[in-house]
């Protein structure tokens, strides 16, 4: 079979959340090719943390199953992380089923999810080897589903400000143009990792990224890129500055913005546009807007939301491959 579910920004595109049903609870979720683990709020988190969440209950579902002495302890790239007990419970995402998924129940999240009140938790989609369940690592959705999926593929159609989708084991081409470019993907590290060694800013030459790599990760907001190319883009916006105090490269709102095009496996240039990298503004008056594209100190580069506005992209762990097009 397969399965569809919407893909809703928050404000300023910050996240997406989708509806997950969770034995017969609908929890809207977000959606993280850049980690394993499935986990929700739920009634066991203190009464402050619970505030303003849906909070799945265990007792409400009549299919729900303790994996006993089971526990889980996750840290994010930005900081954040949660931890909890596990068990299991049947999963539909758009008609996409599981029956026996690892469901893992918060008892701690940081600051940063319980404030996040539109988003319960987090469906994690890279490489099942990522997951943090002990003593017995668990599978995720994907790879649970996989076996029973029409194509062993999900797609992220990410839309700025509007809402797209997430589909299971389908490819819907009239989403995109053209047809999908395919790269290979390393998965030693667990993510969807592929060479990115190549970028180009607006319609200049194509500029080489030592041992350039990057991973596709919707659960990250902008798009972190290696210094060189942080520097090369906006050298190209009048005004833009290193702003340590807001934490990375603001320019005046009324910048026209050069497209950034990056490589992805070495036979792909995906053109990210430059409208989409005004990310936000920074001040009361809008005079000054934040970058969608920073810098991060390592090979490893992350391509998150700023890069899925502009692509459509195919994640298949049948063959180990990511496909992009143009959104159409
Ligand atoms: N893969 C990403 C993950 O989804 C988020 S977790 C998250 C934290 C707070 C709010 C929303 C989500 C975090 O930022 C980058 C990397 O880690």
């Amino acid at each position: 079979g397969s399965g569809k579910v919407t893909a809703t920004p928050e404000q300023g595109d910050v996240e997406f959340l989708s509806p997950v049903i969770i034995g017969g609870q609908t929890m809207n979720m977000d959606f993280d090719s850049g980690s394993s683990d499935l986990w929700v709020f739920n009634t066991q988190l203190a009464a402050a943390s619970q505030a303003g969440h849906t909070n799945f209950d265990v007792a409400k579902s009549t299919t729900f199953k303790m994996l006993t002495g089971s526990t889980f302890t996750i840290s994010y790239g930005d900081g954040s992380g949660a931890a909890g007990n596990v068990g299991t419970d049947t999963v539909n995402i758009g008609g996409a089923t599981v029956t026996s998924q690892a469901i893992e129940l918060a008892t701690a999240v940081s600051a940063s999810f319980v404030q996040d009140t539109q988003s319960n938790g987090l469906v994690g989609l890279a490489f099942s080897k990522l997951n943090t369940v002990k003593p017995a690592q668990q599978k995720t959705f994907f790879d649970n589903a996989k076996d029973t999926l029409a194509m062993p593929v999900f797609t992220a159609d990410l839309r700025k400000a509007a809402v797209g989708a997430y589909e299971f084991g389908a490819i819907d081409s009239t989403k995109f143009n053209g047809s999908l470019s395919w790269a290979a993907v390393n998965t030693t590290s667990g993510f969807w990792q592929f060479s990115s060694q190549k970028f180009q800013v607006g319609t200049g030459t194509a500029m080489n990224v030592a041992g350039g790599q990057a991973i596709a990760d919707t659960g990250t907001t902008l798009m972190l890129v290696n210094a060189a190319v942080v520097n090369a883009y906006y050298s190209q916006v009048t005004g833009a500055v290193n702003n340590q105090t807001v934490g990375g490269v603001t320019f005046p709102c009324n910048s026209q913005l050069p497209d950034l095009s990056v490589d992805v496996g070495g036979n792909y240039m995906a053109v990210v546009r430059g409208d989409d990298i005004n990310f936000a503004p920074v001040d009361q008056a809008g005079t000054t807007c934040f970058g969608g594209v920073q810098a991060i100190a390592s090979n490893l580069q992350i391509y998150g939301d700023i890069m899925f506005k502009s692509q459509f992209v195919a994640f298949n762990n049948g063959n180990n491959s990511i496909g992009m097009a143009p959104h159409q």
